[in-house]
């Protein structure tokens, strides 16, 4: 990486402004997974182990620029007690008297959380006022939040553009373990795409048609390809103007020599529920009336065979609606055989990860982005705003 990293930055007895994703899901005021704390952990307790008085700032959910009480970060604050083995004040402003007081009176290696940035209506707007008032509380500003690294906001991007700064570990490592995987991938390369967000994933496709050996399609994203091959697909996920895109990279595909692998047969419900009434069919004979929810049997065979076969495999998306038991089984087998083989294998973030916790293998998984959004427009070749404002190295 041609940034800097913290490793480049003297910050004893500096003020430094950290950027982490400490988007957790949360129930009833708890947070319910603390993956992203316990990711960002390294830098944090690095800083204060330096010296560095460390004011942290992130994200919770999607408050609009206003003040969401649920979505204050004092449970954030607490788990990061809890993990860190340190106290963490946490302030209930993002900027202001109350934070300027705070940031004050901070000792070195001390930590300091501040309220949700997206409470202000700046931060997503990339504000620079608000990007100067984060940049006036440090000397230095190191980014952390991979998960966020695609947004270009002012706690990601514009605070940047007025302190040196630096990549925290986790967007370091982050970045080489999905740089190496593009440029330098080991081979047989395997990128298996699934999931229900077709428009946000399509333009995934072209680009790692340059990549790959082979490309699995999985999930809702399937039925568009499906479609595009001219069978019936009944009531399954179609996103109606992407079919002629679905066509292009399929021909890309061939032209390119490159292993395009979409559904020999899939599971129908005529509900989608636990109790719907389900059948395995051919692809090309999806009954009109029903929806395909998952892969088939004979699908999640050929997959694992493929991914046995791999010496790398980037996987995004489940393969069908694994939040319900009876559409679970295609994600288990593709979970199963990333556990498996002996390739590197690298989750990218988002249900992907969630289904591979919650059917236990996480810790088979070579590397789980904390980034959903994030690894894959890193993915796609686009850069990422979170990084490119870093100071080059
Ligand atoms: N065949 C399908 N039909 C409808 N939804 C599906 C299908 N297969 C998977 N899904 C849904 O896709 C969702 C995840 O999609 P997406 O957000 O694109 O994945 P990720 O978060 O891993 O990037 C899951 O909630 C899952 O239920
Ligand atoms: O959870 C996140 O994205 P992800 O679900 O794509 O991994 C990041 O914290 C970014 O959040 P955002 O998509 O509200 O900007």
């Amino acid at each position: 990486m041609n940034k800097q990293t913290i490793k480049d930055i003297d910050v004893k007895g500096k003020k430094v402004f950290c950027r982490v994703d400490f988007n957790v899901p949360m129930k009833d005021g708890e947070v319910t997974d603390d993956t992203r704390i316990k990711a960002a952990l390294p830098t944090i307790k690095y800083l204060s182990e330096q010296g560095a008085k460390v004011i942290l700032a992130s994200h919770l959910g999607r408050p609009g620029g206003e003040v969401v009480e649920e979505l204050r970060m004092d449970a954030v604050a607490k788990r990061l007690s809890d993990l860190s083995n340190k106290a963490v004040i946490k302030t209930d402003q993002v900027y202001g008297d109350e934070v300027n007081q705070a940031v004050s009176q901070l000792e070195d290696g001390d930590l300091l959380l501040i309220e949700n940035v997206r409470f202000e209506p700046g931060e997503t707007k990339n504000d620079p006022a608000l990007a100067k008032e984060f940049a006036s509380l440090a000397d230095f500003y190191v980014n952390d939040a991979f998960g966020a690294a695609h947004r270009a906001h002012a706690s990601t991007a514009g605070v940047a553009e007025h302190i040196p700064s630096a990549a925290g570990f986790l967007l370091e490592r982050e970045l080489e373990v999905l740089g190496k995987a593009l440029s330098d991938p080991d081979r047989p390369f395997t990128a298996i795409i699934g999931g229900a967000k077709v428009k946000d994933k399509i333009g995934v496709i072209d680009n790692l048609l340059d990549k790959v050996d082979n490309l699995i399609i999985g999930g809702g994203l399937a039925y568009t390809f499906v479609k595009a091959l001219g069978h019936e697909i009944g009531k399954s996920l179609l996103e109606e103007d992407k079919i002629e895109l679905a066509k292009e990279y399929m021909q890309k595909a061939k032209d390119k020599g490159v292993n395009f692998v979409i559904p020999v047969d899939v599971i129908v419900a005529d509900d989608f529920s636990n109790d719907a009434n389900t059948q395995v069919v051919n692809i090309d004979a999806i009954p009109a009336d029903l929806e395909a929810l998952d892969i088939g049997p004979e699908t999640r065979e050929k997959y694992a065979q493929i991914v046995a076969g791999s010496k790398l495999v980037i996987w995004n998306g489940p393969m069908g609606v694994f939040e319900l038991e009876t559409f679970a089984n295609g994600t288990k087998a593709v979970a199963d055989a990333l556990g498996k083989t002996e390739g590197y294998t690298v989750i990218g973030g988002g249900d992907s990860a969630a289904a591979v916790e919650k059917f236990n293998y996480a810790e088979q998984m070579d590397h789980i982005s904390t980034g959903g959004g994030a690894s894959l427009e890193f993915m796609e070749g686009k850069e990422l705003p979170g990084v490119s404002v870093l100071t080059d190295k």
